[in-house]
């Protein structure tokens, strides 16, 4: 709803709410400067934000297997899932945060209003999840691909379900050496075979990552076996949700069993599906950056424009017809967008 269209009465309601909010985190501040003054917490600690609820968080303890409840002062901006904390630990076992750490990125997600906001932090790889059935589509992997150069976390590709390979391999080898020769490291999988995640342990130890991809390709299956303490995963999701609506939703970070970790939330994995502008999609393409910049026309849009540095390395097999055709679709898939 636009502002013009509140009531004078609606809007004199929201202002006494957000007052009387701001009053009530001032208060706690207040609070936590006196208990902090008074030695009542203890010293400053380092930590990662596990999950968050508003302005109470779960904070992990760099130093021992077990998290903390923490609120946040009052001076600090909202934290998401995989920030590094600086927190202080009070008398009662909760906590205080009191300073955040540099962000090395952020995954962003659109929210209701179609604005985005960040969702998770701290990243190392994307892992884009695909499967031999529903089969996977080049254009597909590519949109996913520019999503995750657009947010400068590099991407991995997973082709899960290989147990349903062909003996030849069929088609998909041949797409995954494209990738492969684009420097995208590839790993397959199956949740049928008893070493069928091996090389995927290998690919998220010692990492923070977290899976996106399209339906069906078998993201809860891989999680599943990844966290194979499930009955404690379900358990602490069931709890989240007894205390409001969109807890669920939010991003947690678990911790693998042989290290690294996974952040995990139904929002992330329909990341890449976002909205991305020409130049993001553009720039997505790796293989086109080094073309960038060389066509006649400064303005090129490479579609047919004479002098084009993209159609010419096309042309002479620089970068694969496919990988451009694909290009083409994500930009007119832009343009519907925009109707
Ligand atoms: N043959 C085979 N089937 C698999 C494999 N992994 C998952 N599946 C099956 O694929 C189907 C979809 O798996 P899910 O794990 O629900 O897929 P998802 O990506 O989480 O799907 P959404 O929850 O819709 O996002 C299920 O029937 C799984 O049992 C595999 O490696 N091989
Ligand atoms: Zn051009």
């Amino acid at each position: 709803m636009s502002k013009r269209k509140l009531s004078r009465q609606q809007r004199w309601r929201i202002e006494k709410i957000q007052a009387e909010r701001a009053a009530r985190a001032a208060r706690h501040d207040a609070r936590d400067q006196d208990k902090l003054e008074a030695g009542a917490y203890g010293p400053e600690r380092l930590g990662r934000v596990i999950a968050h609820f508003g302005r109470t968080l779960e904070v992990g303890s760099t130093t021992e297997d077990r998290t903390y409840r923490c609120h946040l002062r009052a001076n600090l901006d909202a934290l998401v899932t995989g920030d590094h904390v600086v927190w202080r630990e009070g008398s009662d076992g909760s906590g205080v945060v009191v300073a955040r750490g540099e962000r090395d990125n952020v995954l962003e997600r659109p929210d209701a209003r179609g604005q985005l906001k960040p969702v998770a932090a701290n990243i190392d790889q994307i892992l884009i999840v695909f499967a031999v059935e529903p089969v996977a589509y080049a254009n597909l992997i590519d949109r996913y691909l520019v999503a995750a150069e657009a947010t400068g976390i590099p991407p991995v590709l997973v082709l899960n379900k290989i147990d349903l390979l062909p003996e030849d391999g069929g088609k998909l080898h041949e797409l995954l050496q494209r990738y492969e020769m684009l420097g995208y490291p590839v790993v397959t999988t199956s949740t049928q075979h008893a070493d069928g995640l091996e090389a995927l342990h290998r690919q998220l130890t010692g990492r923070t990552s977290v899976f996106v991809g399209q339906s069906g390709v078998g993201k809860s299956s891989l999680i599943d076996r990844l966290l194979p303490d499930e009955a404690l995963r379900i358990g602490e999701l069931s709890s989240d949700s007894r205390k409001g609506t969109h807890t669920t939703t939010t991003a947690r970070l678990y911790q693998l069993p042989a290290g690294g970790e996974l952040i995990d939330s139904p929002g992330i994995r329909e990341f890449g599906l976002v909205h991305l502008d020409e130049r993001q999609v553009t720039e997505g393409f790796i293989e086109f950056r080094e073309f960038l910049g060389h066509c006649r026309f400064r303005d090129c849009r490479h579609r047919s424009e004479p002098g084009c540095a993209l159609l010419a390395a096309v042309e002479r097999g620089a970068i694969h017809p496919e990988r451009f055709a694909s290009y083409r679709q994500i930009l007119d898939s832009l343009d519907d967008d925009l109707r």
